[in-house]
């Protein structure tokens, strides 16, 4: 037995030509093990091939090459109980405008083949929030509840596995709240979860590791703690009081820059400079600071410094 809820080698996947659009590499070789009971972070620019990898796992798009095991089941030779280790929560919300919540999920759970008996509706309701729109159509429920509406019918099959792609692009943060706690109860209660998202400030606060893929290949895999240790960089943005004030001369370790805007951006290693030092060595120079704010190393900045110097 396997301790890994996933296990992908050498998983290739080229999009056929069409028309005027040529053969498309998505994927190009991946190997990838994802421990059970991880909170597993997929990062990647758009059309870094994340939709791909999460449709082959869903048996949504035929892989080219490769082997897929989820839960220890080959995809290619067990697709059944492959396809029944995993939930998946898409991007869009693709819901029949004229479906309940409920509705919505007792076909989820029919074409799963879960017995009435076996199905924990009522439940799914409760864990996302829904169970006083039960009965409404889905037409008249906000984007948030929409969102919520796919994680219950990810679940209704109890998979061991949850897949979710970018649960949280464009929601507001009561419902991104909503959605992390109710992850994190999944995971608490033993579900994998593997998550893909463009923000790693998300990925930092959720995951145990995380897989950074971009052109379809797998730049780095790492657990969060030891891949944010190579990403300490950190600027902060300092605004003097006078308004043509002079860069000053920095210590050792500060580099900075003058914008246009007359602010200081100032950037260090945070693992080896606190920001006081930095905000002294402006002080020290007779400037009077007026403003102070900090700019971390988004994703790009992240595959930056991840890909030069490889
Ligand atoms: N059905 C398809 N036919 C042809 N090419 C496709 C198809 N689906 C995706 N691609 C291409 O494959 C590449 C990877 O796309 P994919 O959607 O997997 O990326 P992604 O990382 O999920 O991006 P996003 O975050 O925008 O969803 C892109 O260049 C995309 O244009």
């Amino acid at each position: 037995m396997t301790d890994n809820a996933i296990e992908i080698a050498g998983l290739k996947k080229t999009y056929a030509a069409t028309g005027k659009s040529p053969a498309k590499e998505a994927l190009k070789g991946i190997d990838l093990n994802i421990p059970r009971g991880s909170i597993f972070g997929l990062l990647g620019p758009n059309g870094a091939g994340k939709s791909t990898l999460i449709n082959v796992l869903a048996g949504l798009v035929l892989k080219s090459a490769g082997s897929v095991r989820i839960w220890g089941f080959d995809q290619d030779v067990n697709p059944r109980q492959s396809r029944a280790a995993i939930g998946i929560m898409p991007q869009e919300p693709n819901l029949d405008p004229f479906f309940t919540p409920r509705g919505s999920l007792d076909v989820q759970a029919g074409l799963y083949g879960v017995p009435k008996a076996q199905r924990r509706t009522d439940a799914i309701l409760d864990l996302i929030g829904l169970s006083d729109k039960a009965d409404a159509y889905a037409r008249s429920l906000s984007g948030g509840m929409r969102r919520r509406l796919l994680l219950g019918k990810a679940l209704v099959h109890s998979p061991q596995i949850l897949v979710l792609d970018e649960p949280t692009a464009g929601v507001d943060i009561e419902l991104r709240n909503m959605l992390w706690q109710n992850v994190r109860q999944l995971n608490d209660d033993g579900m994998t979860i593997i998550l893909t998202t463009h923000y790693l400030e998300e990925a930092e606060a959720m995951c145990d590791e995380i897989a950074i893929i971009n052109h379809g290949e797998m730049i780095v895999r790492d657990t969060t703690a030891n891949l944010l240790g190579t990403l300490d960089r950190k600027t902060l943005v300092i605004r003097p009081d006078a308004e043509h004030a002079e860069l000053p001369p920095l210590p050792h370790g500060i580099s900075g820059q003058r914008r246009d805007d007359g602010s200081f951006a100032l950037t260090y290693r945070s693992s080896e400079i606190p920001a006081g030092r930095v905000i002294d060595a402006v002080q020290a120079a007779g400037i009077t600071i007026r403003d102070v704010t900090s700019e971390q190393p988004d994703l790009e900045e992240v595959f930056l410094s991840l890909t030069s110097g490889r």
